[in-house]
């Protein structure tokens, strides 16, 4: 049998009080996770994305043991359910799945959905972007189309970093000409209504729960939101710890507390947690 991991010491103060009370009061703690990255390695077509096979056993040991565990995803909300495989899952009969960076939510105990209107920005996007593709120099650039956002990834080009690059003009311009917003990720750039982030959505659920510590683990731009409400919690006193799962991407490697490797690591850290708080 595989000796479990320790758990590791966050690099920061900040970081290790956050885990301090985290361990302290896990009654009172949210564990917030990000999916793309963070629970499922990352792949280059987006429908093959599954969680790592040892998220959800870890997810389920671990959300028994602390107030919440949240997963927090620029995906569609019931995308991320069947891509995690959480439906019905044993311990998960809590979990919460915030989908579209807030804007949708999913439910374990009901197994419902909350969804907001179609914005008509969306459908004026999905018209126009075949001719802003077409003209743009970025062969081998796709449309994801989730419904309330449409994702244009570039990971499957021949050039992958010079066809995001040539499309982030275009594609800023044609989102403002529909009242949308640009988020950049790792290879892909979404389309997405304004007015909710990661941000929002890890705050207003802290708050929902209660929760007097709190865990935020991420890999991409979109996480930057959540890492921000972490470091308002702790200046109100709610004592965080901020997760990096791999250095992809350093804008949120640097302001870690806590880097791990990716997503093998990151279910590595659950374990540990979970481990922790059965036998201190
Ligand atoms: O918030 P997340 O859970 O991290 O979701 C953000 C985006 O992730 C997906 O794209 C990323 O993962 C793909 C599958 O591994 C990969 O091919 C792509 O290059 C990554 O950027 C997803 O497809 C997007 O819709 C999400 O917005």
């Amino acid at each position: 049998m595989a000796t479990p991991d320790p758990l590791p010491t966050p690099s920061t103060q900040a970081g290790r009080d956050g885990l301090a009370a985290l361990l302290a009061r896990p009654a009172r703690a949210v564990v917030a996770l990000d999916f793309d990255g963070t629970l499922a390695d990352i792949v280059p077509d987006p429908e093959r994305s599954r969680a790592h096979p040892g998220a959800v056993p870890a997810l389920s040991a671990l959300a028994p043991r602390v107030a919440s565990v949240a997963v927090i995803t620029g995906r569609p909300a019931d995308v991320a359910v069947r891509f995690g495989g959480f439906a019905g899952a044993p311990g998960l009969d809590h979990l919460v799945v915030l989908g579209h960076y807030g804007a949708e939510r999913w439910d374990a105990a009901t197994d419902t959905v909350h969804a907001p209107a179609p914005s008509s920005g969306v459908e004026g996007v999905r018209a126009e972007l075949p001719s802003v593709l077409e003209q743009a120099d970025a062969d081998g650039a796709w449309v994801e189309d989730k419904g309330h956002a449409v994702a244009v990834h570039t990971r499957r080009a021949a050039d992958p970093q010079a066809a995001f690059e040539s499309l982030r003009g275009p594609l800023a311009a044609l989102a403002e000409r529909h009242g949308l917003i640009v988020e950049p990720g790792r290879l892909v750039l979404e389309l997405r209504p304004p007015g909710m982030d990661k941000g929002v959505a890890l705050a207003q659920y802290v708050k929902e729960v209660g929760a007097e510590a709190v865990l935020y683990a991420g890999d991409d731009l979109g996480d930057l939101a959540a890492y921000a409400a972490v470091d308002a919690l702790r200046a109100q006193g709610v004592p965080g710890l901020l997760v990096c799962s791999g250095t992809e991407v350093p804008e949120l490697a640097d302001r870690a507390d806590l880097l791990v490797s990716g997503p093998e690591a990151v279910v590595g850290l659950l374990d540990a947690l979970a481990r922790h708080l059965d036998a201190p």
